[in-house]
């Protein structure tokens, strides 16, 4: 691979998985140490890769990405990254993920923001990992195998609230935004529409973030809760986790330009924290706040 490729199409996982005379699904394991390359560790030095299928049939990679100068708790996990990779495509569901070494606690709390969390399969692939009595002859255990007596979104959350994959809309708007017409605008745009597919069923407080690079590409990202509200994960991370699957490789200094969107009222507020990691990673790099309003 000469790009980094964070997403493959199903099309080609079926026929680089026909080539080496293997299924889909054994497939996984063999990109686990791919993506670990693309890992950014600074601090730990500790990659980690995970690789996940979705319903869809495509695979999406997941990396560990640190923060020097921040607090350990800004960083992303690499199953972190995988979801929100997997949102960031539109993926409804995940099946199966393949990683390089166990999923911490934080981790397991995440998945369960996903419908069916206990039945998502999981295969660890660290070779200093015993086997594992509850997994299938494919090596694959259940989720709800490694964390039982599960704390999720059924103990906070009405059953037909849409949980972290599934789509929704949260009907934010920006007055006048339609007549505006400028390259921040745009960004504005871009940071309002990830607001609306953010997952802040726990505060109600959703929000986004565009993030634009010094070629004029564009990023982007929403912040995702967790039932258990530590594991969450903010609108800069999460248009981050973006940066790195999309942005060629490049360092944080290349993005110039961001916009946070959320709403004026917000119990739960993103300016302070987007404000310091941004200033932290790309001193450069100038935020801009907009509040939304609720339909
Ligand atoms: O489940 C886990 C556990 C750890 N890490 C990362 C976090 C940090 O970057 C490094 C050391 O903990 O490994 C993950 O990505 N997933
Ligand atoms: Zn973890």
């Amino acid at each position: 691979m000469d790009k980094p490729d964070f997403v493959i199409r199903s099309e080609e996982a079926e026929s680089a998985a026909n080539q080496l005379g293997v299924s889909v699904l054994e497939l996984l394991p063999s990109l686990v140490k791919p993506a670990k390359s693309y890992a950014r560790p600074p601090i730990s030095k500790f990659n980690v890769g995970a690789v996940g299928l979705g319903s869809s049939g495509r695979i999406f990679l997941g990396v560990n990405v640190e923060f020097p100068g921040l607090p350990l708790h800004h960083s992303i996990h690499a199953e972190q990254f995988l979801i929100t990779n997997l949102t960031l495509n539109g993926e409804h569901q995940l099946k199966y993920v393949a990683v390089s070494s166990a999923p911490c606690g934080h981790c397991r709390q995440f998945f369960q923001e996903i419908r069916d969390a206990p039945a998502i399969r999981i295969l660890i692939t660290d070779p200093n990992e015993s086997p594992d009595s509850a997994a299938d002859s494919d090596g694959f255990l259940p989720l709800g195998s490694i964390l039982p007596h599960r704390f999720g979104p059924d103990d906070l959350l009405e059953k037909d609230i849409p949980l972290l994959l599934e789509p929704h809309d949260n009907r934010l708007a920006i007055s006048d935004l339609d007549s505006e017409n400028t390259a921040e605008s745009e960004l504005k745009r871009t940071a309002l529409a990830a607001a609306n597919r953010s997952y802040a069923p726990y505060s109600l407080c959703p929000s986004g973030v565009s993030l634009v690079d010094c070629d004029g590409k564009v990023y982007r990202g929403w912040y995702m809760e967790s039932a258990a509200y530590n594991p969450s994960l903010g609108p800069v991370q999460a248009a981050l986790v973006d940066y790195v699957a999309n942005g060629g490789g490049g360092g944080y200094e290349r993005i110039v330009g961001a916009v946070l969107v959320e709403k004026e009222d917000a119990v739960v507020r993103q300016e302070h924290t987007a404000k310091l990691l941004l200033q932290t990673i790309s001193p450069k790099c100038d935020l801009k706040v907009f509040h939304c309003n609720g339909a």
